[in-house]
């Protein structure tokens, strides 16, 4: 049997196991390496990963092998180390699975979620009245609010698992970074959020932004409460630091937050951190800091993609109690691709129309007018790749289809189509355009304008499609 074979049976095993949320978070990413000796060995992307797995799936893994490979099969794991420069490397580490203890030969059942060493409350101080502290979190901000996507599925997981066991998981601290508007701020709130309605004043949680960590700071020197101030932060049992970028260049603050953060984190405190760029990134900030801010987890969130905004816009749009036809979700979500605020901008703007101009029903057309200088804004011209979505979209096939070498006659006639749309629509040479689709030469290109052209003349359901997709363009890039 292969190495791939061997995994694929696993993973099928496993998918009946654990749900598909986190079939996709912790065994997707997975790559088999080889099979020899009887012994699997799997590349997983880091060390954090290697031990969740071992903490969380051990005996599911265990038993899953057994099927799979038989009593004596074994597990190695390659683990892609990280240079300090952030790279990733090519050198991996051996590691074992920890070898089983003979009492606990047990059925699958039960121990695909196994957690072990949980503590119960670890976080209760005697004497110190929780009850005081303000945790400054935004009600709103809550994980059924926060869409899924392929865009923050890691981010969005290790932080459910963080609200359910706070301080005692691997991602100590939980570091979140990516660009402004892309739910930082809500993700690290509803951790806070979600330990607050389990666990009320048991838990002290505390959001602060860093910049408000560092007025605080400066306040307490100048009132000479800076042991007060620290002494503060130590009670805390999850600490929420937003923005954490913003302590670049302060030198006092960093020491005293230094202070704070070995405190916590020697006392099995969580630590949640966000911020615009990844640890390494972040200027003016000392060595000792940055490498602690890699001890745990670092998860990056990115811009969510087409059906995700779609789906966020939806929720949006029913928070806020407007309905919004297909046809204006699918503009928003195809115009605003930059950031899930300006995705919130366009439905609020909507609703203030709607307000003012007492409009019961909105349709596309009034949509497209209210918007129009918020389109124009994040979206100067038209794109070749948006070009590709809305042929692909009318269609029903998936984008990348257009950029692959396939010859299946209704992905050929959907990227002749495209090419001849982006020519259309943008200032690309042909020779640019072919390289958005897989690379082809600039010939491929004019006979692919010249087939439309031809057929357009010929057929009429042809000329009708073309039209039709051309009118979407053209509004959608006005
Ligand atoms: N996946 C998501 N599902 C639902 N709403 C989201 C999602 N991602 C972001 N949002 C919403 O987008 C808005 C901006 O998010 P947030 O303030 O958390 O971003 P941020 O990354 O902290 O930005 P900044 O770096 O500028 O502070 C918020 O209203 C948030 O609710």
């Amino acid at each position: 049997m292969s190495a791939e074979t061997a995994w694929e049976q696993c993973l099928e095993i496993i998918q009946d196991n654990i749900s598909y949320q986190k079939y996709k978070s912790w065994f997707e990413p997975i790559q088999p390496i080889k099979l020899e000796n009887n012994t699997l060995t799997i590349q997983v992307p880091s060390q954090f990963w290697y031990e969740w797995l071992e903490e969380h799936y051990y005996s599911m893994l265990r038993s899953t092998l057994a099927k799979v490979l038989g009593d004596e099969g074994k597990l190695e794991y390659s683990v892609v180390l990280e240079k300090s420069n952030n790279e990733s490397d090519t050198r991996s580490v051996r590691l074992p699975q920890r070898p089983m203890p003979p009492s606990k030969e047990q059925d699958l059942d039960g121990y695909a979620d196994y957690s072990p060493g949980k503590i119960e409350n670890p976080f209760v101080i005697p004497g110190i009245r929780k009850t005081k502290i303000d945790s400054n979190l935004n009600n709103s901000y809550v994980f059924d609010r926060y869409i899924e996507g392929d865009c923050n599925r890691l981010a969005r997981s290790a932080a459910m698992a963080i609200a359910e066991n706070p301080g005692s998981n691997s991602f100590n601290p939980f570091f979140i970074y990516g660009g402004t508007g892309l739910g930082k701020t809500h993700l690290i709130q509803s951790i806070g959020n979600k330990i607050k309605q389990e666990h009320g004043n048991e838990i002290a949680v505390m959001y602060i932004s860093s910049e408000g960590f560092t007025n605080e700071f400066v306040q307490a020197i100048r009132n000479n409460r800076a042991s007060e101030f620290t002494m503060f932060y130590r009670q805390i049992d999850v600490l929420i630091v937003d923005d954490i970028q913003f302590f670049s260049g302060k030198e006092k603050t960093q020491e005293e937050f230094f202070h704070i953060f070995n405190a916590l984190h020697q006392d099995g405190k969580q630590l949640i951190l966000s911020s615009d760029r990844a640890p390494r990134e972040i200027s003016d900030i000392e060595e000792r800091l940055i490498s602690r801010f890699s001890w745990g987890l670092s998860a990056d969130l990115q811009m969510p993609e087409y059906e995700t905004r779609y789906a966020i816009l939806e929720r949006k749009a029913s928070d806020n109690g407007i309905e919004l036809s297909h046809d204006i979700l699918e503009f928003i979500a195809h115009n605003f691709k930059s950031n899930v605020r300006d995705l919130e901008g366009a439905i609020i703007k909507l609703l203030a129309h709607a307000s003012l101009q007492h409009v019961d029903e909105l349709d596309l057309k009034m949509a497209k007018r209210v918007l129009k200088d918020m389109v124009k804004e994040s979206n100067t011209q038209i794109s070749i790749e948006s070009i590709q979505n809305y042929v692909c979209d009318y269609f029903g096939i998936d984008t990348n289809k257009v950029r692959e070498k396939t010859r299946k006659q209704e992905i050929v006639e959907a990227r002749q189509i495209a090419m001849y749309l982006a020519k259309q629509f943008t200032d690309s040479s042909l020779k640019t355009i072919g390289l958005h689709f897989g690379g082809r030469d600039h010939s491929t290109v004019i006979h692919a304008i010249s087939t439309v052209e031809e057929r357009m003349q010929t057929s009429n359901k042809h000329k009708r499609i073309v039209d039709e997709l051309h009118q979407k363009i053209e509004v959608a890039s006005l």
